[in-house]
């Protein structure tokens, strides 16, 4: 009876422990501590992580445990004692700013055990502490000062500033709409120049979009895979705000959406252009997919989602809709369906099926954007882009598909390849789709099995290995697409 009581005492431990596991995963410290989610503080001067990239998650840092300015795991931006460097303003609204927080901190906590139905609660080996420890590799050099080793990559320090609203509000005029750069459904963008001249994206919730809870929810949500991905083709976080209203504080990208870019300006965007981008998103989308220690599934890949750089460097934002997928899981189930029609696969918009595949679609969608500057769906028409162009695909017309702005002025090598790796991603089977490993492979023309093969005596057609295009007409797709479609419009 002793040892059985030992024994489930034992296991109750476990389960606490796996539960604390699942809450630092998400961000969330205990609550009896002085903050439940908060977020190390550092001086811009902290860390300098411009060269270095492609961090992982926290839970692979040598120090996950200890280390709360290696990590994640997080101590309350409200605590006087752990912020020393903070301006005085942003003392001086820690008061407001700390209820706001408990506020915070009630939602999460509520959020946080819905969230736990996202996550295989308890039932996830792959996940428990102790084989987290097994896992971790030995590392022979100690944690260097600005980060840590962490498998292959280097993880710097996080270096997010947690900002008052006072200085949000000098950085854009008062949130002067002369700055707004950017409104998407659920927020308003400003630019923004901080003290030290550096230029911002300020993103700020719009309270109107949803409760609350929920948007508080999002956030932490946003925030806490945004902070976990860092890679030169993904939007980075300078800082947050939960001071008057939720903030993300955001790298500015010069160039703003590839969908401004493609559809709405004047300026034709050189296929030089086209094809970079095209080739940052499917390296993005390789690291979320493969190079996380937790696969990150986008689940809202689209032109307005893509920022530009000033180098025309791809950038992925928006991570509001993203999801972790557990190792062991295929997929995962999710009600409601969110996402934007026209990128949606169909297994996802059918089903609510979430894995890799459904980003591998929408990127597919991506590509024959990039290609035709047509939108996912034709305002006019109601005409998806997958319907228009699939009898294109099919004749590998690359004259009928292309932008006509383009003219000639375009690489047919590259062309064809891009068209070839767009009519794989929207295949309407999943399983059918490529990876976003090959498709990298397939875009850079280092692919020998989906490489483009001329068929002797049929001039400039093409056959695709991989693939079978006869599916995407021969499907029921196409009529899943129009009832879709039609569910929308009643
Ligand atoms: N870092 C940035 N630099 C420059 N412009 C930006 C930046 N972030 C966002 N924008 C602009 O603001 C627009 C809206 O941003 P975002 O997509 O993040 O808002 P949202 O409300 O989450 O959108 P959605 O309706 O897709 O949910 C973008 O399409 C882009 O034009």
């Amino acid at each position: 009876m002793a040892v059985e009581e030992t024994e489930k005492k034992k296991e109750s431990k476990e389960d606490q422990e796996e539960i604390e596991l699942h809450r630092n995963d998400l961000g969330l410290e205990h609550s009896s501590s002085s903050g439940v989610l908060g977020i190390t503080v550092m001086m811009d001067s902290d860390a300098d992580n411009s060269s270095t990239y492609y961090s992982t998650c926290s839970s692979c840092s040598p120090d996950h445990e200890s280390s709360s300015s290696s990590s994640l795991s997080l101590s309350s931006p409200f605590s006087n004692t752990q912020n020393k460097n903070v301006p005085s303003s942003y003392h001086q609204s820690a008061y407001h700013g700390g209820l706001q927080w408990n506020k915070m901190i009630e939602s999460i906590k509520k959020k946080s055990i819905r969230r736990f139905t996202v996550l295989p609660l308890l039932a996830s080996y792959e996940l428990t502490r102790k084989n987290l420890r097994r896992k971790q590799p030995k590392f022979p050099f100690p944690p260097s000062e600005n980060g840590f080793l962490c498998e292959r990559y280097f993880m710097p320090k996080p270096s997010w500033r947690n900002f008052t609203y006072e200085e949000l509000a000098a950085a854009t005029d008062d949130f002067n709409p002369e700055n707004m750069i950017g409104k998407g459904g659920h927020a308003e963008v400003y630019k923004g120049v901080l003290p030290d001249g550096e230029t911002v994206a300020i993103k700020k919730l719009m309270s109107h979009a949803k409760e609350e809870e929920e948007r508080v929810s999002d956030f932490l949500s946003e925030l806490g895979i945004i902070a976990h991905v860092n890679h030169p083709n993904a939007a980075r976080l300078r800082g947050f705000s939960s001071d008057r209203g939720l903030h993300f504080v955001l790298e500015y990208a010069p160039h703003g959406s590839l969908a401004a870019k493609l559809f709405g300006s004047e300026e034709c965007l050189e296929w030089k252009i086209r094809y970079k981008v095209a080739l940052g998103i499917a390296d993005g989308l390789s690291y979320l997919h493969h190079v996380c220690p937790r696969r990150i599934i986008h689940r809202d890949i689209k032109a307005s989602n893509i920022l530009l750089s000033r180098d025309y460097d791809a950038q992925i934002s928006d991570f509001g809709l993203a999801k972790w997928l557990p190792e062991n899981w295929p997929h995962h189930v999710v009600f409601p369906i969110e996402g934007t029609f026209g990128y949606m696969a169909p297994e996802y918009f059918i089903h609510g099926i979430v894995d890799e595949k459904i980003d591998v679609f929408a990127f597919g969608v991506l590509l024959l954007e990039i290609i035709t500057s047509r939108r996912a769906v034709d305002t006019a028409s109601r005409q998806s882009i997958v319907a228009w162009a699939k009898p294109f695909l099919e004749k590998n017309s690359v004259e009928d598909i292309v932008d006509p702005r383009l003219g000639n002025e375009f690489d047919p090598t590259e062309m064809k390849r891009v068209m070839l790796t767009a009519s794989m991603c929207i295949h309407h089977i999943a399983t059918m789709r490529p990876d976003m490993n090959r498709v990298v492979q397939l875009l850079r023309g280092e692919d020998g099995t989906g490489e483009i093969q001329k068929k002797p005596g049929q001039g400039g057609a093409v056959i695709v290995n991989a693939c079978d295009l006869q599916d995407h007409t021969s499907s029921s797709y196409l009529n899943e697409l129009i009832r879709h479609r039609q569910l929308l419009m009643e």
